[in-house]
């Protein structure tokens, strides 16, 4: 790990605020989350502290089973933690709001509407009104390529498009925040570079605070303004790396040295964790 005692801020330092940014979007406050299972208590989350700056774009590794996913559905309010609190803006949450977006793995999209009624339905909550919701719905339809699908059923797309769906629909609501639980995890590898891009480009356009969880540590590092390590269950945030490659990114960024490094690092944190899981 030559040269990465300069770039990863482990634990101790992370708790000190060393690498926190001074204005907070989103301030995870000392989190813990136990789950009662038959099997006793499960502490998935371990005293977990970040503070993520307005427009920065969050990556989250870990071992499998280290609390990503817990921590994601607590800051979509859709599990409260046990102790700790999220604060947004300053004001703590209680439960799921439309400024928060959420992409999970499983596109999750209505089956029974078409991709422009699907990118419409967070609208229609909103109450906007009919016309202004056709063409914020063209604008991501068209943004995320699938202009001549707008009428196409769920059934009728791949995995990748539907992906794209759900990507269009989380934007066109202009949320606050934009949580993605590893949307590309189930694409294959061709699909899932272009949906990198396509991510990158329209977070490069449309800045937006992003919390997003991979298993995949390239895609990390090529995504992330830092990349949260978290540790083996119970999960803590083991190191946070801050990447301070320019934008934009693309294919030539990847061969670089300096994101091959940023990646062997971040590599072997992630490797070191999956290795004290199965001790
Ligand atoms: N609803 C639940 N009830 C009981 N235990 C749970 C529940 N949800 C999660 N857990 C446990 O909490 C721990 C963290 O789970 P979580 O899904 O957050 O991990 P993860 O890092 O997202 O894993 P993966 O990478 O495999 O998706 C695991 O041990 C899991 O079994």
């Amino acid at each position: 790990m030559a040269g990465s005692a300069q770039r990863i801020v482990t634990l101790g330092q992370a708790n000190q605020g060393q690498s926190e940014p001074e204005h907070a979007k989103v301030e995870i406050d000392a989190i813990r989350k136990v789950f009662q299972t038959s099997r006793g208590e499960v502490v998935a989350l371990h005293d977990t502290s970040l503070t993520i700056a307005n427009n920065e774009f969050i990556c989250v590794v870990g071992p499998s089973g280290c609390g990503k996913t817990t921590l994601l559905n607590i800051l979509a309010g859709l599990d409260a933690p046990t102790s700790g609190e999220v604060r947004i803006d300053g004001t703590s949450i209680h439960g799921p709001s439309s400024e928060r977006g959420v992409v999970f793995q499983q596109y999750a999209l209505f089956p029974w509407l078409t991709v422009r009624q699907n990118v419409e339905f967070g609208l229609k909550l909103k109450s906007i009104g009919k016309g202004e919701r056709r063409s914020i719905a063209e604008k991501y339809i068209e943004s995320v390529g699938l202009k001549d699908f707008a009428n196409a059923f769920p059934k009728e797309l791949s995995g990748g498009m539907k992906q794209r769906v759900a990507i269009a629909r989380a934007y066109a609501v202009n949320p606050q925040l934009l949580l993605l639980d590893e949307p590309f995890g189930a694409l294959d590898a061709q699909t899932r570079t272009q949906l990198q891009v396509e991510l990158l480009n329209t977070w490069e356009q449309e800045q937006k605070t992003c919390f997003f969880i991979t298993h995949d540590v390239e895609e990390a590092v090529l995504l992330a303004s830092r990349v949260v390590v978290m540790s083996a269950r119970p999960g803590r945030i083991k190191a946070i790396v801050p990447i301070d490659l320019k934008h934009p990114r693309t294919q030539e960024t990847r061969m670089s040295k300096p994101f091959n490094d940023l990646k062997n690092d971040i590599w072997s944190l992630v490797y070191q964790e999956y290795l004290d899981a199965k001790k």
